[in-house]
């Protein structure tokens, strides 16, 4: 365990522009203004107490000026996501599907400890900040760069390509494709990039919820593809966690919206990155409740009616 030493925040930290007009959308999207007014630190004063050797980020700067400067790349990868899926499907048509058992069990066992680890030590960050530092600078004050809670949004953001390839092992074993799966994870890949290049500090709770989310649905893929049928009440709960999820994110986010436009505060938010969570909480709330509907309670009845007629 090594102390932390932080040096002052760099300019380039403060990202932030407090005022704009909706039709400005696109073009703010792509601008990441320094705010500079009179506050000269945006980030929270909350810091961890020690870290582990590898969960600092290298070069915060350097990162940080990648993602400013190629963030609309994550729009390219979602594209050739998709174009390489569609390919995949068409040559599996005629072809056998893939077992990939083995291969499931250790990608999901893999993604379920990766997010168990990041949840118990990225929670401490958003808990500690509301304890120490209250509400408002919890979700208007970043987690400074070089600290622990920075790493683990970093790996977050990575994390987001790598998950990607749960939609391989669903093609290759050519498993049903919802839209919801392939809309979620493209549009969540574009949003964290864009969030990692102005540092949204809302993100502390949307990548928190996100990493205990994953912490129950990859377990429960994990445990699925060992063999065995979780009853029904399982798959549920993780269903409504996500759903939960999904609503939060739409309240956090008015709570930025009424910080920034109502008491005109600063924000380590800017609109353009506001919207976004906007449009994406809703439609994924929307897709995950008509998915809780269609999977347990139409295709119950469906089920029942079956049975009934069976008899
Ligand atoms: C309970 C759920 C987690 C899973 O519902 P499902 O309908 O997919 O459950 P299921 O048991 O029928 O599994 C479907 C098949 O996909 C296999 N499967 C295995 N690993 C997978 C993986 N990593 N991603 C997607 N599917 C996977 C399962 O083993 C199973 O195969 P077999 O048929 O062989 O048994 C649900 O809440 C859900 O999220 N459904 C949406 C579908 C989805 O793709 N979700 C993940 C991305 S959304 C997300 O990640 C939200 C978030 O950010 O929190």
């Amino acid at each position: 365990m090594i102390d932390l030493e932080y040096p002052d925040l760099p300019e380039e930290f403060l990202v932030h522009e407090p005022e704009m007009a909706v039709a400005d959308f696109w073009k703010e999207l792509n601008t990441f203004t320094i705010y500079r007014s009179n506050h000269t630190d945006m980030s929270s004063k909350y810091r961890y107490p020690f870290h582990f050797p590898y969960e600092q980020v290298e070069w915060p700067e350097y990162w940080t000026h990648l993602f400013q400067e190629y963030w609309y790349h994550s729009i390219t990868i979602s594209v050739v996501y998709f174009i390489v899926i569609k390919l995949i499907q068409k040559f599996m048509e005629p072809r056998k599907p893939f077992n990939l058992r083995y291969p499931l069990i250790l990608w999901n066992g893999a993604l379920a400890l990766f997010s168990i680890a990041a949840t118990i030590r990225f929670s401490v960050d958003p808990i500690r900040s509301l304890y120490v530092e209250g509400l408002y600078r919890t979700i208007c004050y970043s987690c400074h760069p070089k600290d622990v809670a920075a790493f683990w949004s970093f790996a977050f953001a990575l994390s987001k390509i790598v998950e990607l390839g749960d939609t391989m092992f669903i093609i290759l074993r050519k498993r049903p494709l919802i839209f919801l799966h392939y809309y979620h994870h493209a549009a969540v890949l574009i949003y964290t990039v864009h969030s990692g290049a102005e540092h949204t500090a809302a993100g502390r709770f949307y990548i928190l919820m996100n990493y205990i989310a994953h912490s129950l649905m990859y377990t429960y893929y994990t445990v699925s593809a060992i063999g065995y049928r979780l009853p029904k009440w399982v798959s549920m709960t993780v269903t409504t966690v996500q759903t939960v999820q999904m609503l939060a994110g739409v309240g956090i986010s008015y709570l930025v919206y009424r910080v920034k436009t109502i008491y005109n505060l600063p924000c380590q938010q800017s609109m353009a990155n506001l919207y976004l969570a906007f449009v994406i909480y809703i439609t994924f709330a929307f897709l995950f409740i008509q998915f809780f509907i269609n999977t347990y309670i139409r295709n119950a009845k469906k089920n029942a009616k079956k049975t009934k007629k069976v008899e």
